[in-house]
């Protein structure tokens, strides 16, 4: 059953948010921390993908990955966040977290879990330029597994980067364009194997890693790394490539 939603196309003008996008979002809020439903690649992928911001964040910052809480002090913005599967393993290395979705329905959904846990997220329901035309500044923004979601992804890099302090990091996940990528994400993970509802992504969104860079040095970033993320069918799990970026990657880039 359906009930009433917030619009949430009126957020502020000229914005990232593509609004049968986030709807579909608002559709699988209750889902996000259910290892087994909707979001379950995103649960799978999640160990691999904390490696990889947490080895960035230790190496642009220069703290000890395996001590306590190697991020205390650092304010870290997890955009487009959902149910904060990334926010709350980044508020338990010690990181200030705020994360922010503009689809209203994770905020509640990502607020009591991380209650449960006991970890303070700022959870809020808000877009990147929304939060730049604010004033705020991140030393790290994770953008993960958005950027094929929003209407205009270089408008978006720019409210990315001005969100960043200098020197700050930005960490971008999201899916290469080429035929094998469609197999696989398309037909293989929606189609086939109904991983993912039907219409998650559409192809024709995703981005290449040479024009995400491009995208990231248009909007005034330096890109600095990007690996690759493989599913191994065989295992049910994920594994780093510095070789193989055909389906999922990861860029990390830096604002000078
Ligand atoms: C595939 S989910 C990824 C969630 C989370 N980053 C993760 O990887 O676990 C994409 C998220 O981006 C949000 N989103 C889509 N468009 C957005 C926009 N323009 N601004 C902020 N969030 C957006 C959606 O509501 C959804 O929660
Ligand atoms: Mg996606």
């Amino acid at each position: 059953m359906m009930t009433k939603q917030e619009p949430v196309g009126t957020l502020v003008a000229g914005s990232s948010i593509d609004e049968a996008e986030v709807r579909k979002f608002e559709r699988m809020a209750a889902e996000w921390w259910d290892p087994h439903g909707k979001f379950k690649p995103l649960h799978q992928m999640n160990p691999v993908r904390l490696e990889y911001c947490a080895a960035q964040i230790a190496g642009r910052f220069g703290r000890d990955r395996h001590s306590a809480r190697p991020f205390e002090g650092l304010r870290l913005l997890d955009i487009g966040c959902g149910g904060g599967l990334l926010s709350e393993p980044m508020a338990r290395l010690g990181a200030t977290v705020v994360g922010a979705d503009a689809a209203a329905r994770n905020i509640p959904v990502a607020r009591l879990h991380a209650e449960q846990s006991g970890l303070a997220i700022d959870y809020r329901h808000t877009t990147a330029e929304a939060l730049a035309e604010a004033g705020e500044r991140f030393d790290v923004v994770l953008n993960m597994e958005v950027i094929e979601h929003v209407a205009d992804p270089q408008e978006y890099l720019r409210s990315v980067r001005d969100l960043l302090n200098p020197g700050g990091l930005h960490v971008c996940s999201t899916l290469n364009r080429n035929p094998k990528s469609y197999l696989m994400a398309i037909v293989g993970a929606e189609q086939v194997m109904r991983w993912l509802p039907k219409g998650t992504h559409d192809w024709r969104k995703f981005i290449t890693p040479d024009e995400l860079f491009g995208m990231l040095r248009e909007a005034g970033l330096h890109p600095v790394d990007r690996m690759g993320m493989v599913f191994n069918p065989l295992g049910w799990s994920w594994r780093l490539s510095e070789t193989d970026l055909s389906v999922n990657y990861v860029t990390a880039s830096v604002r000078e």
